[in-house]
């Protein structure tokens, strides 16, 4: 599962910059596009797209709603900054190994990117964080839960990559306060709705499998507020390379966690004695769900983002 050679980054980074003009090449910031999210680039200027098929050592992204390629360009007022997004991510659930997963990010930062924006789509577990049906929900991610980290799946498991990474990363100060804190300058400066961004604890499941009721009460009870499949070791494989991490959820459905199961015998007892009760339907989520809410809604993750940008200090 993990490589044990040495990673040579040498043929990616070559292959990339052979698609770039002199501008793109050394990228500040990098910015992962999750489900539904990949629209976040159309705004970028000069635009190059570098598919994913195109750079060695990258997998191939087969979720729907994750396009399969980088594009560089140029993001902001003015000359505007130099930035590389991923239009789709890879997750372990689709049979990549750890450290393809990972691998983008280390590549980012070898192309010379300080700061990272990592999105992603999410279902919510708390019940102050609602769903963007109507309005937005997007959530700083302020920590995290990764119970894969906890039980022998951390995604840095292996050979350290060089000896100018940490062995033991420190994970208490993941989440740039100073990148949080321009999310929250950038909503007020949007004029956003007070309740349209959130701040919050995200929990890393494996996926694919949705959460059951009481897998979601779990990870509620232990703090978490909203819960995706991806993200973590993205945040990790750019915590180790000394990025500054920023991640945005956006709130795509609820994770159904009922405190009490309805009760069959009482159901099947009514129905026999000719007083049959109404049956509650159950919700499910489905990823059709995630992606329509993802599109309706990635125009303010894009706004966000884009004045986040705008507020980033230069240099
Ligand atoms: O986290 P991203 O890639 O945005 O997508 C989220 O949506 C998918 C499930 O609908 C999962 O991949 C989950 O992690
Ligand atoms: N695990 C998980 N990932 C999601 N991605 C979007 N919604 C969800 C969800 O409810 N659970």
């Amino acid at each position: 599962m993990h490589d044990e050679q040495p990673i040579d980054f040498a043929p990616t980074l070559e292959a990339i910059t052979s698609f770039l003009p002199l501008n793109l090449q050394r990228p500040n910031l990098g910015i992962i596009c999750g489900s539904g999210l990949s629209g976040l680039a159309e705004d970028f200027r000069q635009v190059v797209i570098v598919p994913y098929e195109m750079i060695p050592g990258f997998g191939h992204s087969s979720v729907p709603g994750h396009k399969s390629a980088l594009a560089f360009g140029l993001l902001g007022p003015g000359e505007g900054v130099p930035v590389v997004a991923m239009l789709g991510r890879f997750h372990p659930y689709e049979g990549h190994s750890m450290s393809t997963v990972i691998f983008p990010v280390r590549v980012m930062a070898k192309l010379g990117i300080k700061d990272l924006i990592i999105t992603n789509a999410a279902g919510s577990l708390n019940p102050n964080i609602p769903v963007g049906t109507r309005k937005s929900f997007l959530v700083v991610i302020q920590d995290h839960i990764a119970l894969p980290n906890l039980t022998g799946m951390n995604p840095l498991l292996g050979p350290q990559i060089s000896s100018d990474v940490p062995r033991f990363l420190p994970l208490s100060n993941a989440y740039s306060p100073s990148l949080r804190r321009l999310a929250f300058l950038a909503a007020h400066q949007l004029s956003l709705d007070r309740s349209a961004l959130a701040e919050g604890t995200y929990a890393w499941v494996s996926g694919p499998t949705y959460e059951t009721p009481a897998e979601g009460r779990l990870l509620r009870n232990a703090g978490a507020d909203v819960v995706g499949m991806s993200t973590i070791p993205e945040v990790l494989a750019a915590r180790e390379a000394g990025l500054k991490v920023m991640v945005l959820s956006l709130v795509t459905n609820f994770v159904v966690i009922p405190n009490e199961y309805r009760s069959l015998r009482e159901e099947v007892e009514a129905e026999l004695s000719g007083k049959p009760i109404e049956i509650p339907v159950v919700q499910t989520v489905s990823h059709e769900e995630v992606l329509l809410i993802g599109k309706e809604k990635a125009t303010v993750m894009m706004k966000l983002v884009e004045k986040v940008v705008e507020l980033l200090p230069v240099g």
